[in-house]
């Protein structure tokens, strides 16, 4: 068959993005898996975090799903929210949608630009849970907030948290992160292992001035990344309940592929949502040729480039040279 793509990134955090939608594409849920370890692999196929998988819903604008390049399934993605929502603004030539995605239906609205010629959009990150059940973590507590969990490391802190794919979260000095740490607890939690049975993504944190944080995140599924939208919220809502950021004051959260905007909302009975505002950047668009069956003999074909990777490149360069002198 022939699979029309296109590949895109959020900060960074990059994804094709297949249409099963418009073009009726029907896959089973092993097409899916085998699609995301073909496609995905950067030493083998096209080079992506992930596959965010375009579809029609039943009671909102459309339906987002998403693979890890490992093959499995996340509950949430926000950079690829931004890059799924920002496809379909453009074909319902909207301003706002709701998305239908595995927990929650959330809403994507455009934003203006982050950014001299990058157009921004606002996705809703939400539920936010704090119980370990929901992570799951099992660690003989019902909720972990800023704490020493021994069989982790007996110096660094940990927050956990669900927005709803799971997140730890650690927030240091710059030599936090300049320590081998994160390395060593992501792999051992995402390996087999009792703590985070189902893996876990792990963000290390830099608060470089109020209003201003950098986030570096190991993904389940897929490793170190650029970027992780989810985890850029979920981080900076961490600050704001350790009084270095406030609520309802956006902000901007650095990472190594760029720099998206967060804002915290509180809601009643201590309920929280975040807003992650960033880029949803077009890189190129292309068919693959293949066998559904064996998608890692594939051809690539009629290859076209994008334009705007031109202007987000800026952003990039600035981005690299304000890290250099804060954080790395
Ligand atoms: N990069 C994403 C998160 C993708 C899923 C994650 N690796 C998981 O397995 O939970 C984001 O931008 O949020």
């Amino acid at each position: 068959m022939e699979l029309s793509f296109i590949k895109g990134h959020g900060s960074g955090n990059d994804f094709l993005l297949i249409d099963e939608w418009t073009h009726g594409y029907t896959f089973t849920e092993e097409n899916r898996h085998d699609l995301a370890l073909a496609l995905c692999s950067r030493e083998t196929g096209i080079g992506a975090d992930g596959i965010v998988f375009v579809m029609e819903s039943q009671h909102a604008d459309a339906k987002m799903r998403i693979f890890n390049s490992d093959g499995s399934e996340a509950s949430m993605c926000g950079n690829g929210l931004r890059l799924h929502g920002r496809y379909v603004l453009d074909k319902l030539e909207r301003d706002e949608i709701v998305v239908e995605t595995n927990k929650a239906d959330l809403y994507v609205k455009r934003d203006g630009d982050i950014y001299e010629g990058v157009p921004a959009y606002r996705v809703e990150i939400s539920p936010v849970l704090f119980d370990l059940e929901s992570l799951p973590m099992t660690i003989g507590k019902d909720r972990l907030f800023n704490e020493i969990v021994p069989e982790l490391s007996d110096s660094i802190p940990f927050t956990a948290v669900a927005v709803p794919n799971p997140h730890l979260i650690a927030v240091g000095d710059r030599a936090l992160i300049a320590s081998g740490e994160q390395k060593r607890i992501s792999e051992m939690l995402n390996s087999p292992n009792a703590i985070c049975p189902d893996g876990v993504n792990v963000s290390f944190v830099h608060p470089i001035e109020k209003g201003v944080i950098y986030v570096r995140t190991f993904e389940r599924g897929v490793g170190f990344t650029n970027a992780c939208g989810t985890a850029m919220s979920a981080s900076t809502l961490t600050t704001c309940q350790l009084g270095l950021n406030e609520i309802e004051v956006p902000v901007e959260v650095y990472n190594n592929g760029g720099k998206v905007r967060c804002e915290v909302h509180k809601h009643e009975q201590d309920r929280y949502s975040i807003d992650l505002i960033g880029n949803g950047t077009y890189m190129f668009e292309a068919v693959v040729q293949l066998e559904l069956d064996s998608p890692i003999d594939f051809q690539l074909k009629g290859r076209k480039e994008f334009a705007e990777q031109t202007a987000y490149e800026k952003l990039r360069e600035e981005v690299v040279s304000y890290l250099n002198e804060h954080v790395l």
